[in-house]
């Protein structure tokens, strides 16, 4: 059967399939871009590049040998069941899971071919070249100018001038300016769940990162919002390199221009969204995009 998602309605998962164990087969389905109307990913510049990456939390191993290059101003979704590592992998990305406690990653992972887990990276400053957005929004007890303010405060910046510009262009960049340009010294807990979102996003841009990611953002939004959300992520990658992880495989086959598919830490397959959607070179990339199983 041909997978379809992008005619598909929302995908349900089927418990049944579930139930049975599926063996990872390697390697890794590398798609050519060449036959198709898609971007050719593979001669874009390779913003952030992972290679065999292994990571684990203390004894238990979530990501096994996981090699994915990232284009420039491209936004790569990354799909798959429950707990496959997802997230782990993304914050891989900016080392937020150095934050945690006996976890240790092997493999190389590169930032414009410089390895961001070499002795003496400076993680702050990796942190603002690799912004990050959460699943929940998380905005500051602070007016919403100074939510967008906060990071070049923190990196120096003090002239008002300044500050005022970076809020300025920040909340235009994601679409929210129109909605609060006459109450930026209201507190950002008083804006809807959606605005809260993008000025979380204005957020991560105001300290000039290079790549944005993007952990479920739009989950916890209604349609309108998340469609909203979904219409800036396209508007961004025109600047930014974006990596989102998504349940939603609609949201993944609308925003994204490639799609990497994990199962149980490993990566099965990543190619291009539209080819990944409608003919995965992987029997369990079909059965996950058309919800045997979740
Ligand atoms: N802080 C942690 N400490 C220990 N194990 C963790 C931690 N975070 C995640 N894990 C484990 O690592 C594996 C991958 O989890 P991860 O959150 O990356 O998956 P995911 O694909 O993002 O899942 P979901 O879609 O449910 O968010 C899981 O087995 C999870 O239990």
């Amino acid at each position: 059967m041909a997978a379809n998602i992008l005619q598909a309605e929302e995908v349900s998962p089927m418990s049944e399939a579930a139930s049975t164990p599926i063996r990872v087969s390697t390697p890794v389905v590398r798609r050519s871009a060449s036959d198709r109307n898609e971007p050719d990913l593979a001669h874009r510049v390779k913003k952030v590049s992972a290679s065999n990456v292994d990571f684990f939390y203390g004894t238990h191993q979530a990501l096994h040998g996981i090699t994915l290059d990232m284009p420039e101003n491209c936004v790569t979704a990354l799909i798959g069941p429950s707990g496959c590592g997802k997230s782990t992998f993304l914050r891989c990305l900016n080392r937020m899971n150095d934050m945690i406690d006996e976890t240790v990653l092997r493999g190389k992972i590169l930032l414009d071919g410089i390895d961001i887990y070499q002795r003496g990276t400076d993680v702050v400053e990796l942190r603002k070249r690799v912004g990050m957005v959460f699943q929940k929004s998380n905005p500051f007890p602070k007016s919403i100018y100074e939510n967008v303010a906060y990071g070049p405060r923190v990196a120096g910046v003090k002239k008002r001038a300044v500050l005022d510009e970076i809020v300025e262009r920040c909340l235009h960049q994601s679409a929210l300016w129109d909605e609060v340009e006459n109450r930026l010294n209201d507190s950002a807990l008083q804006l809807s769940g959606g605005q809260q979102q993008r000025l979380c996003i204005a957020r991560a841009l105001a300290t000039n990162p290079a790549v944005l990611l993007m952990d479920e953002p739009a989950s916890a939004l209604d349609p309108k919002s998340t469609a909203a959300i979904e219409d800036l992520i396209f508007e961004l990658k025109a600047n930014y390199t974006i990596v989102i992880v998504t349940h939603n495989m609609q949201q993944a086959a609308r925003v994204s221009d490639q799609t990497a598919f994990f199962y149980e830490g490993h990566l099965v397959e990543v190619g291009p969204t539209t080819e990944m959607f409608t003919k995965p070179g992987e029997k369990k990339t079909e059965d996950y995009i058309t919800g045997r199983f979740g």
